[in-house]
């Protein structure tokens, strides 16, 4: 085992010791869950006859009570290409689970927000609280409490994260999460992106741009470039919570099929009575947060984490924040472009090496703790092989060196970038997350007059109006998730690439988030605290002049000090109604800040 990266060991040991108290009462419900919580020898003759009543060939099984019954938490819907395959997936699951001796059964469904569905649209505002739904609704399947085991399926943005939190309440239980893939390329993202910014700027039509959309997002499958959704793939291979390598592996292939069949038969082997016991609240400990966020800077990955994974790390007692990432983005090297940080996409990551070579480069480094547990084994090595068919039976190699493509991976020695490009900013407009690593150098450092919006159509209406043609850094605020339940302004993309690509100096400054898809306009986002709650970030006026800085990690107003202390901030907005934005009022008002993860179900829980 290589010797840890010292700053990967202080920022764990930083980890730890802050979590120490909330980590051993998290361990304690979880031995408690086990020994005496509601489990399936508790239950009553009527609440098992009723859970097994339509559970058809299975029934003997299930009614014998001696076999492991598997849990199946399903995000299934078509309105995400990514969670479309997941329509077939419990009849492959109860099938597989018979194999081992075992029966399957679906707990519960779970709520899935497609953000491309509801990107730019006031449905986008319930985006970050479908996450805390999901978490809900996973705890009510798990909470028929007739499972020795469960697996998850659910792939992006805020699924994965959902999924983790509620199903960390159940953390005595073994579980797998369980992929499907990314859909085959379809017109590269660069492209789509470009016939974007020309209907932005009228030189394109709307069939056009439909055609060129289209012809990006044209099968199942999840969308191929490296936002949120993908990112959490990665996370789920450093963590060790899939079969080895079974992110990227496309849908609908035998491969896939066979790594599906096998997260059955392995979570009945991890499972409850058995010598390998492996619930899903020791596999999620401090060192499995750490990798996550190691993985997540050494790749590129969405902003989104870095709201996600302190909710998730809350969910099992542990509390990680800006400065871990901070610190380990200073340490953790850039090995790998995909786009937006790259022109290539997932499919072509994963012939070139994919999620193996990452994981060996990054364990060979010291940047990654081996020895963790995964539901693979003990040694996150596992994980530094590519799953294969030798003679249609499932095997993992080690992976082809030849494939290797300069352009999508490094190796840490020579790396794209010597740090991992997401940066805590500071300053007198309070603390904000800029990932630098789809950034061009020259712009890590903007200066300019800002211009002020409460909202991105109104930003959308200036860029039309040509009222932006200018270095300028736009301001939207009342986005976070007090205001609107903080959405992805990813609209704003284009125009302002727009801007960007004419020579202005630009950047974006929002209270808001940006989606894992955003790219290389520089972005200070995730502002906290935000305008709704009186933060410094509404006391901005249009014309002031703002510094966003990603080499020293500076965000500051360029005031004078005793007119920026006099100033009030623009007092707190009337809350939207419509679309059903008003059903999550109580989330809005109970969330705490993004830096915490965002979440009134955790606050409220004393999480
Ligand atoms: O965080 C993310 O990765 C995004 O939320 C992503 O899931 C979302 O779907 C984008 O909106 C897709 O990109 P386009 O909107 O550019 O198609
Ligand atoms: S990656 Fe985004 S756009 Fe694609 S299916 Fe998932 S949520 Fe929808």
């Amino acid at each position: 085992m290589n010797q840890l990266n010292r700053t990967v060991s202080a920022v764990t040991d930083r980890v730890i010791g802050r979590s120490r108290k909330g980590r051993a009462s998290y361990l304690a419900l979880i031995a408690a869950q086990r020994e005496h919580g509601v489990n399936r020898k508790a239950l009553s003759c009527g609440n098992i006859a009723h859970a097994f009543a339509a559970s058809g060939e299975d029934k003997p099984v299930i009614r014998a009570g001696r076999s492991p019954n598997i849990g199946i938490v399903t995000a299934y819907n078509d309105m995400l290409s990514a969670h479309q395959p997941y329509g077939r997936y419990p009849e492959i699951l109860k099938i597989a689970a018979r194999e081992v001796g075992a029966t399957a059964q679906v707990a519960g469904g779970v709520s899935a927000m497609c953000d491309g569905v509801t990107q730019g649209q006031s449905g986008m505002e319930l985006s970050l609280f479908s996450r805390d739904t999901i978490a809900l609704s996973t705890a009510v399947a798990l909470s028929h409490a007739m499972f020795e085991g469960a697996l998850l399926l659910g792939i992006c943005d805020k699924i994965v994260p959902g999924l983790l939190m509620g199903a960390l309440r159940f953390g005595h239980l073994p579980m797998i999460l369980v992929p499907g893939g990314p859909m085959p390329s379809g017109l590269p993202n660069r492209e789509k992106a470009r016939v974007r910014q020309l209907y932005s700027e009228g030189k394109a039509d709307k069939a056009e741009l439909l055609e060129a959309e289209a012809a990006s997002y044209h099968a199942p499958g999840t969308c191929t470039f490296y936002g949120t959704a993908n990112s959490n793939q990665m996370m789920m291979e450093v963590m060790g919570l899939h079969m080895p390598g079974a992110a990227f592996v496309s849908p609908g292939t035998r491969l896939r099929q066979e790594l599906t069949r096998a997260a059955a038969h392995r979570v009945v082997a991890i499972g409850w009575d058995g010598d390998d016991y492996r619930p899903l609240g020791r596999c999620i400990d401090e060192k499995a947060i750490v990798n996550a966020a190691v993985g997540l800077l050494a790749t590129g990955g969405s902003t989104n984490h870095t709201l996600h994974l302190p909710a998730i790390a809350r969910a099992a007692g542990i509390t990680i924040d800006w400065e871990d990432f901070d610190t380990l983005s200073q340490a953790v090297p850039l090995i790998t472009r995909i786009y937006p940080s790259g022109s290539s996409d997932v499919n072509d990551f994963h012939a070139a090496g994919g999620m193996a070579f990452v994981i060996r480069e990054l364990l060979a480094a010291g940047l990654l703790h081996q020895d963790v547990l995964t539901v693979a084994g003990d040694d996150l090595s596992r994980y530094a092989t590519s799953p294969t068919l030798e003679n249609d039976a499932l095997t993992w190699i080690d992976p082809h060196e030849a494939s290797r493509d300069e352009s999508i991976l490094r190796p840490v020695g020579a790396p794209f970038s010597p740090d991992g490009g997401m940066r805590l900013l500071t300053g007198n407009l309070g603390r904000a997350v800029i990932k630098t690593s789809a950034v061009d150098t020259s712009r890590l450092t903007i200066e300019a007059p800002v211009a002020i919006f409460q909202d991105q159509d109104d930003v959308l209406a200036a860029f039309k109006a040509d009222k932006l043609n200018r270095d300028v850094i736009i301001v939207v605020r009342f986005q976070g998730p007090q205001a609107n339940g903080m959405p992805e302004l990813h609209k704003l993309t284009p125009s302002l690439g727009v801007l960007q690509d004419r020579g202005h100096q630009v950047a974006l400054l929002t209270d808001g988030r940006m989606s894992g898809a955003s790219g290389k306009v520089p972005s200070a986002i995730h502002v906290t605290p935000e305008a709704q709650t009186g933060g410094p970030i509404g006391r901005l006026r249009d014309g002031d002049h703002v510094r966003i800085c990603a080499v020293r990690g500076e965000l500051a107003a360029l005031v004078e000090t005793a007119e920026w202390q006099a100033r009030s901030p623009e007092l707190p907005h009337a809350e939207a109604v419509g679309t059903g934005r008003e059903l999550f009022a109580f989330m809005r008002r109970g969330s705490d800040g993004a830096e915490r993860g965002a979440s009134a179900m955790l606050m409220v829980a004393g999480l």
